[in-house]
C-alpha cells in the first residue's frame, strides 16, 4: 500500500487530483499539502473528500499539512504548486516564477523523501521537470512531468470521434513540448491496430486542424472556465495508477533523455516512457524525417528556456 502526497492541494488541479487518486486501490494514505495560512481550507477539503470516500466506500487515510517535512516516506509526490496561466499568457511566461517554487520544493523533497517518485504538473511542465530533477538531487527515473500525456489523450479523443470508434481503439502520441512546438506522431498512430496511413479515410483526416485544436485546448478551456481541471486530474490518476500498479505501460511523459531519440537529448521533454514502480524509463524510438525535424526544434526551444531559467535560479540561490 502506498502514500501519495499532493503539493498545491488547495488549487484547482491538486484538489481534483486528490479525488481521482483516492480511487486507486493501492493508495492507503494521502497527504494534502498547502501553504501556511490555508489550514482551515485544507481541513474543509479533507472533510469534504472524506464524505466522498464514505459515499463511495473508499478506505484511504487522509490528512493535511502546511509543512513539506510531512511528505516523508511518500511513494509518490504530485507537485501542482505554482501559478496557472491567465488568458492570453503562454505557459512559458510562468517559467521563472514557478521555477522558484519548484526548486525550493524539490530541494526539500529530495531531503525528506529521497525514495519517492516526484511527479511534476506545474507549468511549463518540461522546464519544471528539469528544475525538479536538478534541485531534488533524485535520479532521472524518479522525476517526471505530465508532459504530452494529456495532449496525446486530447488527440486520441479527436481521432476516435472523427472515425466514430471507441477511444480504446485509437493509439496515438504527441511528443516534445507540452506547448506550441509539440509534435504529433502520425507514424505511431493506429486504429484497431492498423496504422492510420493504411486506412483509406486517413487522407481526409483534418490533421492540421486537429493538432491546432490540441495545441490551443488548454488556452480555450482557461478562457471559457478559468482552469483545466478534469482532464489533468484524470491524467494524473492514470500515471499514479501505472506506477503503483507496476503496470509497465508506455505513456508519453516529460522525462530526462540523454540521447535516446535519434541521438537528440540532454533535456526533459515529452517522450514515450515505460512506467512502473521503479519510475520512468524513456523508450528509444525511430521517427519519420519530418517528426525528427519537429522534435529537434521542440528540444532546442525547451533547452533554451531551461538554460535561461537555471541561470536565473542560480543567481537567486
Ligand atoms: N501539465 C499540465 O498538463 C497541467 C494541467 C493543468 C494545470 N497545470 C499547472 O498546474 C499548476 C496549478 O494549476 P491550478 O489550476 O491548480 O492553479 P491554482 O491557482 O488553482 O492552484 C495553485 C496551487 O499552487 C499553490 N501555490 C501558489 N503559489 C505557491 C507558492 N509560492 N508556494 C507554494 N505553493 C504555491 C497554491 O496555494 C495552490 O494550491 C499551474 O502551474 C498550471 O499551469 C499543468
Ligand atoms: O493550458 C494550461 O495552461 C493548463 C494545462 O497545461 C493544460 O494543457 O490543460
Amino acid at each position: 500500500m502506498a502514500k501519495v502526497t499532493i503539493l498545491g492541494a488547495t488549487g484547482n488541479v491538486g484538489l481534483f487530483a486528490a479525488h481521482t487518486i483516492s480511487e486507486i486501490p493501492y493508495v492507503s494514505d494521502m497527504l494534502l499539502v498547502g501553504r501556511p495560512g490555508r489550514e482551515d481550507f485544507l481541513a474543509g477539503c479533507c472533510r469534504d473528500l472524506s464524505d466522498s470516500f464514505a459515499a463511495r466506500g473508499t478506505d484511504v487515510r487522509l490528512s493535511y499539512s502546511t509543512s513539506l517535512a510531512d511528505a516523508r516516506d511518500s511513494d509518490i509526490i504530485v507537485c501542482t504548486a505554482g501559478v496557472p496561466r491567465k488568458p492570453g499568457q503562454d505557459r512559458n511566461d510562468l517559467a521563472f516564477e514557478n521555477a522558484k517554487i519548484v526548486a525550493e520544493t524539490a530541494r526539500t523533497i529530495g531531503q525528506v523523501s529521497p525514495d519517492a517518485i516526484l511527479f511534476v504538473i506545474t507549468n511549463p511542465v518540461d522546464v519544471m521537470t528539469a528544475v525538479a530533477l536538478k534541485y531534488s538531487g533524485l535520479e532521472p527515473r524518479q522525476v517526471f512531468g505530465l508532459g504530452t500525456h494529456l495532449d496525446s489523450m486530447r488527440l486520441k479523443s479527436l481521432i476516435a470521434h472523427y472515425f466514430r470508434v471507441h477511444v480504446s481503439e485509437v493509439h496515438t502520441r504527441i511528443i516534445g513540448e507540452h506547448g506550441k512546438s509539440m509534435v504529433p506522431l502520425w507514424s505511431a498512430t493506429t486504429i484497431g491496430g492498423i496504422r492510420i496511413q493504411n486506412l483509406p479515410t486517413f487522407s481526409g483526416l483534418p490533421t492540421q486542424e486537429m493538432i491546432e485544436t490540441v495545441r490551443t485546448s488548454g488556452e480555450a478551456i482557461i478562457r471559457d472556465k478559468g482552469a483545466t481541471v478534469y482532464g489533468p486530474g484524470e491524467a494524473i490518476a492514470t500515471l499514479v495508477r501505472t506506477i503503483l500498479g507496476n503496470e509497465n505501460r508506455i505513456l508519453t511523459v516529460s522525462s530526462y533523455i540523454k540521447s535516446e531519440i535519434h541521438g537528440i537529448g540532454d533535456v526533459c521533454i515529452g517522450v514515450p516512457a515505460r512506467i512502473n514502480r521503479e519510475g520512468v524509463f524513456p523508450v528509444a524510438i525511430r521517427l519519420e524525417d519530418d517528426e525528427i525535424a519537429g522534435f529537434s526544434r521542440s528540444v532546442a526551444k525547451i533547452q533554451k528556456i531551461t538554460a535561461k531559467v537555471m541561470e536565473r535560479l542560480e543567481k537567486t540561490q
